[in-house]
């Protein structure tokens, strides 16, 4: 008989995995994760925590747009005709981000849009009321939400200031039928547009004065206007950080252009006006068409950067890199007003689709923008250490005071409207520009119109939205944009996906009723 000794079958027995090995396999690297032919966006994953040996405080959120463009926050306003106009472009150089001013409309106009945001050094754009001496003042409603109304000889801000009427010389003044110039006030003290904030607030404070317009040295044009009451309500604001300013001082503007031979004679107009980087705006930027725009503006504005897209995979990124490009817009389908997955059955989940790109983008250091698809600052903190080195915002930044157009209460709620490029009612109103006129083209939507609420100002809620973000960086243990890459390339930072009842656990969930307010 065969004594087989105990400590033998012991030994037989498979090895418990010692416990540091299984640490290390908890969760997966980026690589693995996105490696397995899911299409993930950015809900479907989750980070885990990392370690946190610095304050929130010591998060620096500085990055690029593109390869020469430093940003102080990873914000950039989409290029959409609800979103991105001179107020919008205002607000967000300001804060140290950048806005995309659209095309859907005409040269003159999207030059206009630069050429005003150029002219500002202060965080806001205030609504400027213009009449000629000639005119009549019949109701109080005429002066809307403004001060006062400013006289110059065309009635419009295209000539010199002669003078200005407020509120109250209009309701002392008894004959409601008089001509302007019977009661107006002589030219106001107006201060240079390229003053900052701080020099303007000091001279208003100084001199005890209501309000002071804003005055393009140049051209003598009145850009702003900065009111006793604007100073109290920038007070109640978050303290801004380092705004976006170019060599020349100007705030940083960056436009959109589409791929028609048309568009080289617009980018000729908004280059003059100085914009400092140009979007070219394809929901498919991997085209022949693209790619000979990328060629003409590398050739004649060596000096511009140019930011391909959009793209979603690193095949046709790579195609736009050859071309030259400084940055890369990714993003198909994932935008909150977009159709375009439904509708040509192309496109990716945006948490794959910014991982996969800036994979390749980062090895030859273009900057990443990761486009559509933010409704939340976890979704931002997502698409950083995903990769990209922004985010760009359509809906997020729609319901802001700097967005174009007018609010309006549907069921008591305050709203503005929000609508795709590729929506039939876009596409309508830019079809001169955009399709040539060509009505008997069958035009097929790829995008929605739609509404979004109240936001308030973008000077407002980007801050605290900054402060959600650095919050998440400080747990994944990631002091910078860059120190996130490094922890996702390295495959220190860990993931996985969560199945459906685990997203519902991730949100408020088993209550009756709540408010979710987040400052
Ligand atoms: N990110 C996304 O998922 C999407 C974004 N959008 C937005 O909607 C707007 C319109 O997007 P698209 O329809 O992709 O605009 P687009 O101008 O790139 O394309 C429209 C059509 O014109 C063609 N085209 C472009 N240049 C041409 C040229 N030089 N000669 C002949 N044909 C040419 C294109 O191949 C396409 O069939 C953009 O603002 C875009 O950002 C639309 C759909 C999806
Ligand atoms: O499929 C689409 N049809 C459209 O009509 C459309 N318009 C804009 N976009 C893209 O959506 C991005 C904004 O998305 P969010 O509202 O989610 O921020 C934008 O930045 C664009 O990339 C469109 N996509
Ligand atoms: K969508």
């Amino acid at each position: 008989m065969v004594v087989i000794p105990l400590t033998l079958v012991l030994i037989d027995k498979p090895n418990p995995k010692p416990l540091a090995a299984a640490m290390n396999d908890e969760g997966f690297p980026g690589e693995r994760l996105f490696n397995q032919g899911y299409s993930y966006t950015y809900n479907d994953v989750i980070f885990h925590p990392g370690y946190i040996d610095f304050p929130t405080d010591g998060i620096n959120l500085s990055t690029k747009l593109s390869r020469n463009i430093p940003l102080s926050i990873p914000c950039v306003a989409s290029p959409m005709d609800t979103v991105t106009e001179t107020s919008m472009a205002v607000g967000m150089a300001a804060l140290g981000g950048i806005g995309i001013v659209h095309y859907n409309n005409t040269v003159s106009q999207q030059a206009s849009i630069i050429h005003n945001a150029k002219s500002h050094r202060i965080p806001f754009n205030a609504d400027l009321l213009f009449a000629s001496s000639n005119d009549t003042i019949h109701s109080i409603d005429e002066f809307a939400n403004s001060p006062c109304i400013f006289v110059t000889e065309s009635g419009n801000n295209d000539s010199k200031i002669l003078g200005f009427v407020t509120k109250s010389n209009w309701e002392k003044w008894s004959n409601k039928e008089a001509r302007i110039s019977d009661y107006m006030n002589n030219s106001p003290i107006t201060l240079p547009s390229s003053d900052n904030f701080e020099d303007v607030a000091g001279f208003i404070a100084s001199k005890n004065l209501d309000f002071v317009p804003l005055v393009n040295e140049k051209d003598g044009q009145m850009v702003n206007l900065v009111t006793a009451a604007d100073l109290e309500r920038i007070k109640s604001l978050p303290k801004l950080g380092l705004p976006s300013l170019g060599k020349d001082g100007k705030f940083l503007v960056g436009a959109a252009v589409g791929t028609r031979e048309s568009d080289k004679k617009r980018l000729e107009h908004l280059v003059k006006e100085g914009i400092n980087a140009l979007v070219i705006d394809s929901s498919q930027g991997n085209s022949l068409y693209q790619i000979d725009m990328i060629k003409y503006v590398k050739n004649t504005y060596p000096h511009l950067d140019v930011i391909g897209g959009n793209v979603v995979t690193m095949y046709q990124a790579e195609n736009l890199i050859k071309q030259g490009v400084d940055g890369l817009r990714v993003g198909m389908g994932s935008g909150s007003i977009c159709t375009t997955q439904e509708v040509c059955a192309v496109g990716r989940g945006q948490a794959t689709a910014v991982y996969k790109v800036s994979s390749i983008a980062e090895q030859h250091g273009v900057p990443v923008i990761a486009d559509g698809g933010i409704s939340n600052s976890g979704h931002i903190v997502k698409a950083l250490s995903l990769g990209a080195s922004t985010v760009m915002m359509g809906s997020f930044l729609a319901g802001s005071n700097e967005a174009p157009g007018t609010y309006v209460y549907q069921n008591g709620v305050r709203m503005k409207k929000y609508r795709g490029m590729g929506s039939l009612e876009a596409m309508t109103k830019g079809s001169d520009a955009r399709y040539l006129g060509d009505t008997a083209k069958l035009k097929i939507a790829q995008g929605v119109v739609g509404s979004v609420a109240d936001k308030g100002s973008v000077l407002k809620f980007v801050p605290y939205t900054m402060q959600a973000v650095k919050q998440g960086f400080q747990d994944l243990g990631a002091s910078s944009v860059q120190s996130a890459h490094h922890l996702l390339r390295s495959g220190e930072l860990r993931l996985e996906v969560r199945t459906g009842a685990a997203q519902v656990e991730g949100g408020v969930h088993g209550l009756v009723g709540y408010e979710k307010k987040y400052f």
